[in-house]
């Protein structure tokens, strides 16, 4: 990317730089799309996190022969990547959700954007996980919850963020999770696929490497499935010196488990970590599966506000409908035109019926035993069974610990980092037997046809900015 004017600067002038109404800091980090810098906003004295996108690279800055400034033609590839900073903004602003790193705003400078965070206190997962080595699973799962929480509040949006890494998650000091950069996220409907490579380092999954179209929401279980394995086995499933040999290892697909992964957790990985996407575990799955829900009463609560099904095209509310930009969705006009024929087609109704049917279900069985959140992992049938295909831990293979390592942090992690967007991939596991507790409130069937989560992207973003105008006007009110 082009140079960020503002870091021409040394850092040590940088308190004495502004942007808006913010005041820069010091630099958080870096991606590969910009530097992320503190801020204080001037007025309300609130830290926040300022990812600095040079718009340069876009094709924004006039060419240096010119005898002035003149249109200048952007390539495809810049039009994409401008595309991403604004696809980024417009899902990230939408989210809200307690695992979510949150945006607040942007503004746009000739040469820059100025995507304004929420600033998140905390550290890498990746750098997490080296200073402490491997981590307890009990704290895994605290881990886990989180980010299985926050994936199914995307996915039950038509969210899909498909660049889960060590490096996008970040930890608190109370060990609570953030998820970032959702700048490789987009709106998925299980209806079509999805065909653009995404996803860093280690952690695509293989439909993606293997360039197939895909759906959306797999993708970030195989990703959780890499995540969670370095976080509770101290490094990563697969690794090597150079991209060559670690496809090779890749394809291979041999996975091994340290020694002291308990049987459950093993189970729950070896399903996460399917090649073939369609016989692995749905996110559905991850959440309700006992690993998941021990010690809980259940599977982590994905903070969904209330919905109710849109029953007619009268309820929809134009005031709505003209906030929801950033989409390429069309004029008002057509959103409207398109959200209609959505809540009148035949599939969109039955759905309805049946969400009606079940709920109503539900509320009986409440009023009776308990209702919906009854889940008993004791009632799941966890098949586990020694894999034959997981190959005990060996202390002499090439997945060094980082413990034995001269270098310690580094050592198990070894082409992390050194890569840019690079290709990793999967593992031959044991088609193991889904596990989904009949009780468990998700199931794949609710996942993929509930009218008021996950139907269609238009609908998820419909109720989405309706809740941010809600969110708003309650602010107002309470002021
Ligand atoms: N909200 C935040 N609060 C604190 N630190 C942050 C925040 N957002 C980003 N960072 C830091 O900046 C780094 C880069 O941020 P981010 O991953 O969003 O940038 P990117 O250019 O999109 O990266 P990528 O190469 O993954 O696409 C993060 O790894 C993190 O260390």
């Amino acid at each position: 990317m082009g140079e960020d004017p503002q870091d021409s600067t040394q850092a040590k002038h940088m308190t004495h730089l502004a942007v808006g109404d913010y005041t820069l800091i010091r630099n958080l980090g870096v991606g590969s799309s910009g530097k992320v810098k503190l801020a204080r906003h001037n007025t309300i004295g609130k830290e926040f996190a300022i990812k600095v996108i040079s718009r340069a690279q876009y094709g924004m800055t006039p060419p240096c022969n010119a005898g002035g400034p003149r249109p200048y033609k952007k390539n495809t590839k810049d039009l994409s990547a401008e595309a991403r900073v604004l696809r980024e903004a417009s899902i990230t602003k939408l989210l809200h959700h307690p695992n979510i790193c949150s945006l607040h705003e942007i503004f746009i400078h000739s040469n820059q954007y100025f995507l304004v965070f929420e600033y998140v206190n905390g550290v890498q997962m990746l750098d997490y996980i080296i200073s402490r080595g491997k981590v307890k699973e009990r704290t895994a799962r605290k881990f886990a919850r989180q980010i299985g929480s926050a994936l199914e509040y995307c996915h039950r949006n038509n969210v899909v963020h498909r660049n889960l890494c060590l490096e996008n998650i970040l930890v608190s000091e109370t060990t609570d999770i953030t998820i970032i950069d959702f700048g490789l996220s987009n709106l998925f409907d299980l209806s079509a696929c999805l065909d653009t490579y995404c996803a860093t380092h280690y952690f695509p999954a293989p439909e993606i490497l293997d360039g197939v179209p895909y759906t959306g929401p797999k993708v970030d279980v195989w990703s959780f499935g890499v995540v969670l394995y370095t976080i509770v086995c101290g490094r990563v499933p697969f690794d090597a010196e150079n991209l060559p040999l670690l496809h090779a290892k890749i394809k291979q697909g041999l996975l091994k488990y340290p020694v002291w992964i308990t049987k459950e957790c093993k189970h729950l990985l070896s399903r996460m970590l399917v090649t073939n996407s369609s016989t692995r575990a749905s996110l559905s799955e991850v959440l309700c599966h006992p690993w998941m829900v021990r010690g809980f009463s259940g599977p982590p609560d994905p903070h969904l506000g209330p919905r109710e099904p849109l029953r007619s095209p009268e309820v929809l509310d134009r005031g709505v409908i003209n906030n929801m930009k950033g989409f390429d969705f069309g004029t008002q006009e057509e959103i409207e035109r398109r959200l209609t024929g959505i809540l009148e087609s035949e599939s969109y109704l039955s759905v309805v019926e049946r969400w009606e049917d079940k709920n109503r279900t539900l509320s009986d069985d409440f009023d009776g035993v308990g209702g919906i959140d009854t889940f008993s992992p004791s009632r799941a049938s966890l098949a586990v069974s020694d894999d034959a295909t997981v190959v005990a831990e060996d202390e002499t293979n090439e997945n060094k610990r980082l413990s034995d390592s001269a270098n310690p942090g580094r050592s198990r992690f070894s082409i992390l980092r050194s890569f840019p967007l690079k290709f990793l991939s999967p593992v031959v596991q044991p088609p193991a037997e889904p596990c989904i507790p009949s009780s468990c409130r998700l199931d794949v069937e609710r996942e993929q046809a509930d009218p008021t989560g996950g139907f269609h992207p238009l609908l998820s973003v419909y109720y989405l900015t309706r809740e941010i105008l809600e969110r708003e006007r309650a602010a107002r009110l309470s002021k």
